[in-house]
Formats: C-alpha cells, sequence, structure tokens
C-alpha cells in the first residue's frame, strides 16, 4: 500500500463509538467512495469494542479500506496493527514510545506521533516518524481529554520549525476550515466528525476531497 504525504490529503478516523445510528462499516465505505487518502481505526472509550468484537471490526475495516487502495492505520493498539499487518500505527506522547514501536514492528508500518508543541513536533521529526498529527486546532466533543487549541497559528509555528516533515492537522476541523489549515502548512486534516455525523458522509467526505485537491 503506497503512503506519502499526499495520503495525509482527507484522514479519516472511526470507531463504533463515533456513529450515531449507522453502522460504521457503511460510514466507512461511504467516506472511502468519497475518496479519503488514509483511515485510521480508533476504538476508544466507554462503549468501545474490545477483544474479537474489536479485532473483527478493524479487519473488516482493513479489508474495505485496501479494496480502495486507502492506507489502514490503527490508533494506539500495537498488538491489534501487528496482528493485522496494519500499514500503520497512530501514536500519541502518552502512548508506547517510537523507539519500543520500532523494535516490535515490521520496518514496513508507518507510524504517525500526535504533537501539539513546537518543541514534541521537533522530538518527532528527531526521531523520524512518517507524519505527526497537530492539534487540537480547535476545540472538540469528540475527544474528552483533547488538550487546549492551539489554532492556526500552532500550525505555522510548527511547519516553520520542522520544515519537511508531513504534518496533518485535526481537532474540530470543519469543511470551511480545509482552506486555512493547508495555508498554515499542513498537508491535510484528520477528521472525525465532520464526516462520520454527517447525513450524507459520502458528500461530506467528497466535499473535503474537492476542497482539499486546489491546495
Ligand atoms: C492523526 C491523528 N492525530 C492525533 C491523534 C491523537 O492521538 P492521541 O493523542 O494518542 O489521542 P487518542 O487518539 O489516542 O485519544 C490521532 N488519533 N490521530
Ligand atoms: C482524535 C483526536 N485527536 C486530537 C488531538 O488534538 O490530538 S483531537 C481529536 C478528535 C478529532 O475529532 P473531530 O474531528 O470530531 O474534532
Ligand atoms: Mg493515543
Amino acid at each position: 500500500m503506497v503512503f506519502n504525504r499526499e495520503s495525509l490529503a482527507v484522514y479519516f478516523i472511526l470507531g463504533s463509538q463515533n456513529v450515531k445510528d449507522k453502522d460504521p462499516l457503511f460510514i466507512l465505505e461511504e467516506a472511502l467512495k468519497g475518496g479519503i487518502s488514509c483511515f485510521q481505526f480508533r476504538e476508544k472509550g466507554f462503549s468501545a469494542k474490545s477483544g474479537s468484537e474489536k479485532y473483527d471490526l478493524a479487519r473488516q475495516m482493513q479489508k474495505l479500506c485496501h479494496q480502495y487502495r486507502v492506507p489502514f492505520f490503527v490508533n494506539d493498539d500495537l498488538e491489534l496493527a501487528i496482528n493485522l499487518n496494519a500499514d500503520g500505527i497512530h501514536v500519541g506522547q502518552d502512548d508506547i514510545p517510537v523507539n519500543q514501536i520500532r523494535e516490535i514492528a515490521p520496518e514496513t508500518m508507518k507510524i504517525g506521533l500526535s504533537t501539539t508543541s513546537v518543541e514534541e513536533a521537533i522530538e518527532a521529526a528527531r526521531l523520524g516518524v512518517d507524519y505527526i498529527g497537530v492539534g487540537p486546532i480547535f476545540p472538540t466533543m469528540t475527544k474528552s481529554d483533547a488538550k487546549a487549541p492551539i489554532s492556526l497559528s500552532g500550525i505555522q509555528k510548527i511547519r516553520n520549525a520542522v520544515s519537511d516533515i508531513p504534518i496533518v492537522a485535526i481537532g474540530g476541523i470543519e469543511l470551511t476550515d480545509v482552506v486555512s489549515v493547508r495555508k498554515a502548512g499542513a498537508d491535510g486534516v484528520a477528521v472525525i466528525s465532520a464526516i462520520s455525523l454527517a447525513d450524507e458522509p459520502q458528500l461530506a467526505a467528497q466535499a473535503f476531497v474537492n476542497l482539499s485537491a486546489n491546495q
């Protein structure tokens, strides 16, 4: 599976906790039809699936992503990522350290790391991760333990400090933010609710893709 800077353009993240009255597999397929460029399986929170239920959902989501030739990342759960031979894993500052991932995971597994400050971004670049998630850019209702928003200027500061590393911006991002987030220096947007809670997830994803194509 090809993963590069362009894969970050419209990065969709989903777990069963992020849907209301629709099947998460249906929402993912709609988003894939809409043209998302990367996907992260993030099963998290009090209602999250675990054990074989989590594995089965992840496996089905991975299969769908591969049908559409979209890279499949796993959030946090290195064991799951390895068992599925996922294209990548995304971890945060308080998750399993990047050096430990490298010791255990296949060399080909891509690594994404969350950053909120210039210092974290510089360290991520030193570690040589494949991309950084930068956020939260705006307030978000989706992540209960999200840090204080860093706004567009936070992206600019990080982009100036780490000129080369691929950046995906995350946190409270809506369609109307795509242009300003890209202008601030991000290579793409990572979204949950703007697609997962949309009345028509395919159209929502398509709108993100169309706007991103002109950046
Ligand atoms: C693309 C992307 N960026 C940031 C995050 C957040 O990761 P983390 O800080 O580890 O928080 P959780 O997602 O684990 O709650 C992400 N998942 N994806
Ligand atoms: C998973 C996640 N990580 C964040 C970070 O700041 O690292 S914000 C966030 C939630 C993103 O969901 P929405 O697009 O619905 O705001
Ligand atoms: Mg995490």
